[in-house]
This record gives structure tokens, C-alpha cells and sequence, in this order.
């Protein structure tokens, strides 16, 4: 039989063997070492004088060696403890002629600074992962509970017993409700109290994400299904969710297209990747959200009638602020606190006629409006009271006129406009109260031109147009 070795000088095998491996012992049936070379005696704190003949389990601490000289079942990549460290190391079965003599083992690194470079490596990389991993997780759990959500009017009392009623069943939920009104935390507290708490909760909205992306957001793609695409494919929003539930935010927004196969999904429950060939089975809990008017879009057929009626088998619809005004001292108060813990500050208060102008104006952009006029009064405030000074002009303007409140109340209506004194022409009016609507909802966005379109439901171009024409900046 040739060897293959026979031509390489005896005394060069000790080198050969310690060049390929940096540690190495071998053992014979029964566990006693035959073999062991220096660099692995060194790390020990022995020497291959004294290790040699000695059961393995003598010289090494937790090693495996012994039971794989019995088992014959390699094992690769072990993690291994020794001295404090961990280590990596491979174990191989010794047969000879068909038969088990022995066992050869390795450990990786040649020296402890090798080591210790190697573990500086794995460990940056390592936590590197846990910091992603964590955050991935994390941003896959849904943060907020019932008992969260604020407020005690019967209305919103009513509107959130229903939402924790059906939340354990499994059936789809459509928020309906205005900008801000709380629908994703509305979502996220559905999921928390259903059995799938402690599964992804994922959240898409399908009015940010471009329509020639929306697909692939939700359904991946295969390897090489489009130019650009990652190698390897990607997982889509359904697949990262299955098993949870998927929050399917402004849904209206959704393009008629992407209705069918979202329909399709829904009623095969399962999904076909971009590029792929083969349907993978998804069971996922949807909860969608729209401040649009989907039934009136059925009629204009701008929303699939039947992923309506799919969609629809629990609706929920959320009060406006406006309409439970009652809530709003107590909202105040929970959104001061909450951001009383953002801006390092405590014991802030509102002044009674700021709770009364509060009272006072209709909300357009509702909780999430409130919010930014109570974080803008802490940011100009140096006392603890919230006055009528803090808050912004719109809201200062308005004049505590009860008789105007109700009116304003009944039709629902921005109380900031204000019946014109004199009769003045109809184009003017409507340009004026057009500039101040864009004002307002500037305002409420904090100059979020985007989000102050969305408000007004215009489209961006017509919202560009008239801030040009009406010379806001
Ligand atoms: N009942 C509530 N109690 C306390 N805070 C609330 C409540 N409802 C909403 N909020 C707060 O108001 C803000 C807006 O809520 P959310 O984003 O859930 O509204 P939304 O209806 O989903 O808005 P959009 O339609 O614009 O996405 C958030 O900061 C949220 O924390």
C-alpha cells in the first residue's frame, strides 16, 4: 500500500503534523494518549513527558476523546473549555482496517495570543449579532398593552371593551379611524391580549413604501428574481410574521394590484415569493388600519370589494378626539408624563385655561396633535405651569366664546375658523381658510409637509402648489 509518505523523512512528521494543526493529541482505544505535541503540553501547563501513557481525561479537562475512541462519531467545530476559555475543537475517529483504534483530536489556535486575537474577533462580531438579533426582536414585539390607552368616555370605553373582547379570536380587525386617533396602538394592544403575544407582531405601511416595492416588502423574492435583488432572496414581511400577527397600516393606500394578491393570500393562506415557483403556507393574524372612507372607495372602485369584505370581519372604528372631549384632561395628563420621561422634567401642570382651551379646539389631528402641542409648550416652558403662552398660535387665537365651541362641536369643524364679520367675497373666504388649514395642519405636523398633506387629504403636488401660492414656506 503506498502511504504517500514515504517519501518524506521521518523526522520532518513531527513539524508536517504541527504545521497543520496546532494542537494535537491522539489517543488509543481505551483513552490513553500516545501522541501529544508541545503546543498543545504548553497551553496545558504540562509537558509531553508527563502527559504521554496518562489517560486523556487525566491531562485535559473536559475532553471528549476517550468516548469518541469508543463511539467512532466525530464531532466538528466542539466548543471546548479549557483553562477559562473556550476553545474549538474536532475529534475524529482513528479506523484502521475497517476497525476503531483510536482517536485524533485538535483544537484550534496555536498560541493563547492567538487566541485571545481570535476571541477579540468573535466577540465583536458576536455581540454585534446579539445587539441586531435583540433589536430585531424587539422590534418585532408590539409595545403597547389595554391598560395603555387612555381614556374614560363611554365611547372610547365602549370602542376599546369591544377590541379587547375579540382580540383571542384569530378573525381579521379593520381599525377605522382619522390620523392619530391611536389605531396602531390599538394593533398592538389587540395582539398583546391574543394567544400570539409572544410571536412577531410586524408592521407595514402600505402608504410609505413604494408601490413597485410593496411586493417584495410583503411577499420576498427568490435569488436572482430581479436586477438589484440580494443574493440569496429575501424573506417577505408575511414569512417574518407567520405565526403572529401582521399590521397592514393604511390600507386604503394599498394599489389595486397589490389588493389581489394580498386577497389571494388571505384566502389561500399562503404565499408565493417574486421568482418563486413553490407556495409557502403562512398563518397570520391581519389587522389593517385606514383613515380613508373604504366603503365609499368600493363604490368609486377604488378598494377590491371582496378583500373589504375579507378584511371586515371585525370592524372597530375609533372615536376623534373631538368626540369624546371629555378624555381630553386625562389624555393631557398621560402624555405629560409620558414625555415628562423624555424631557428629563417632572411635576409639570397645565393651567385651568389651558385645559380649557384644550377643551375648546376640534383636534383635526387628534391624540397625535395633542402630543405635539403639549411637547412644544415643555420645550419653550422654564416654570412647571403650562400657560396659554406656551402653547402655539393657532390655539392661542382661539377665543374662549362657549357659544362658539358648540357650534363648532355640533358641525365638527376646526374652531379656529371663525365666521367671516363682514360679508366678503366667496373666493377670498375660501382662500383664507384654505391658507389657515394649511397652516394649522403644519402646525400640528410640526412642518411635516408630507404628513400636513395627509392631514388635509390632498396630494402632495396640490399641497406644494398651494403653499406657493399662498406664500408659505
Ligand atoms: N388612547 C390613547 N392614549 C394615549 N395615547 C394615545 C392614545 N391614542 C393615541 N395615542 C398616542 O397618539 C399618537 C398617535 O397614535 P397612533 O399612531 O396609534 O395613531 P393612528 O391612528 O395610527 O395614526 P395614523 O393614521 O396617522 O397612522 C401616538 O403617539 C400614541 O401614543
Amino acid at each position: 500500500m503506498n502511504l504517500g509518505m514515504e517519501g518524506i523523512p521521518y523526522n520532518w512528521h513531527e513539524q508536517i503534523i504541527n504545521l497543520l494543526a496546532e494542537r494535537i493529541v491522539v489517543v488509543d482505544r481505551d483513552g490513553i494518549i500516545l501522541y501529544i505535541n508541545e503546543a498543545y503540553c504548553e497551553f496545558l501547563g504540562t509537558t509531553v513527558e508527563e502527559a504521554i501513557n496518562r489517560p486523556v481525561q487525566d491531562v485535559i479537562e473536559n475532553t471528549r476523546m476517550h468516548i469518541i475512541a469508543k463511539t467512532g462519531q466525530k464531532e466538528l467545530a466542539a466548543v471546548h473549555p479549557i483553562n477559562g476559555s473556550e476553545m474549538v475543537a474536532n475529534r475524529f475517529p482513528l479506523v484502521v482496517n475497517g476497525e476503531i483504534v483510536g482517536a485524533l483530536g485538535t483544537v484550534m489556535f496555536r498560541n493563547p495570543e492567538e487566541w485571545r486575537m481570535y476571541k477579540t474577533k468573535i466577540q465583536n462580531l458576536a455581540e454585534e449579532l446579539n445587539y441586531y438579533k435583540t433589536k430585531v426582536e424587539k422590534d418585532l414585539k408590539s409595545k403597547y398593552h389595554f391598560n395603555g390607552l387612555i381614556g374614560n368616555s363611554p365611547t372610547f370605553l365602549a370602542t376599546k371593551k369591544l377590541a379587547e373582547r375579540i382580540s383571542a379570536n384569530n378573525s381579521s380587525v379593520l381599525l377605522i379611524g382619522e390620523s392619530g386617533t391611536g389605531k396602531e396602538l390599538f394593533a398592538h394592544a389587540i395582539h398583546n391580549n391574543s394567544m400570539r403575544s409572544s410571536l412577531p407582531f410586524v408592521t407595514i405601511n402600505c402608504a410609505s413604501i413604494p408601490e413597485h416595492l410593496l411586493e417584495s416588502e410583503l411577499f420576498g423574492y427568490e435569488d436572482g428574481a430581479f436586477t438589484g435583488a440580494k443574493k440569496g432572496g429575501k424573506k417577505g414581511q408575511f414569512q417574518v410574521a407567520n405565526n403572529g400577527t401582521i399590521f397592514l397600516d393604511e390600507i386604503g393606500d394599498m394599489p389595486l394590484a397589490m389588493q389581489s394578491k394580498l386577497l389571494r393570500v388571505l384566502q389561500e393562506k399562503e404565499i408565493q415569493r417574486i421568482g418563486g415557483q413553490k407556495s409557502i403556507a403562512v398563518d397570520v393574524r391581519i389587522i389593517a388600519a385606514t383613515h380613508r372612507d373604504l366603503e365609499k372607495m368600493v363604490e368609486e372602485g377604488k378598494f377590491r370589494q371582496d378583500l373589504y369584505y375579507r378584511l371586515n370581519v371585525i370592524k372597530i372604528e375609533i372615536p376623534p378626539l373631538r368626540k369624546r372631549k371629555e378624555d381630553i384632561p386625562l389624555i393631557s395628563l398621560g402624555l405629560l408624563k409620558k414625555l415628562e420621561g423624555i424631557f428629563y422634567r417632572k411635576g409639570i401642570e397645565l393651567s385651568s385655561d389651558v385645559i380649557k382651551r384644550l377643551m375648546q379646539h376640534t383636534w383635526p389631528g387628534n391624540i397625535r396633535e395633542l402630543e405635539n402641542v403639549l411637547e412644544r409648550a415643555i420645550n419653550v416652558l422654564d416654570g412647571k405651569i403650562i400657560d396659554l403662552a406656551h402653547l402655539p398660535l393657532y390655539l392661542r387665537d382661539l377665543e374662549l366664546d362657549n357659544t362658539c365651541v358648540k357650534e363648532t362641536n355640533k358641525e365638527n369643524k376646526p374652531s379656529t375658523i371663525k365666521p367671516p364679520l363682514q360679508v366678503q367675497p366667496l373666493k377670498e373666504t375660501l382662500a383664507k381658510v384654505e391658507k389657515d388649514s394649511i397652516l394649522q395642519a403644519l402646525d400640528v405636523t410640526n412642518g411635516n409637509k408630507q404628513e400636513a398633506a395627509k392631514l388635509l387629504e390632498i396630494g402632495k403636488t396640490s399641497f406644494y402648489e398651494k403653499c406657493k401660492l399662498y406664500g408659505i414656506n
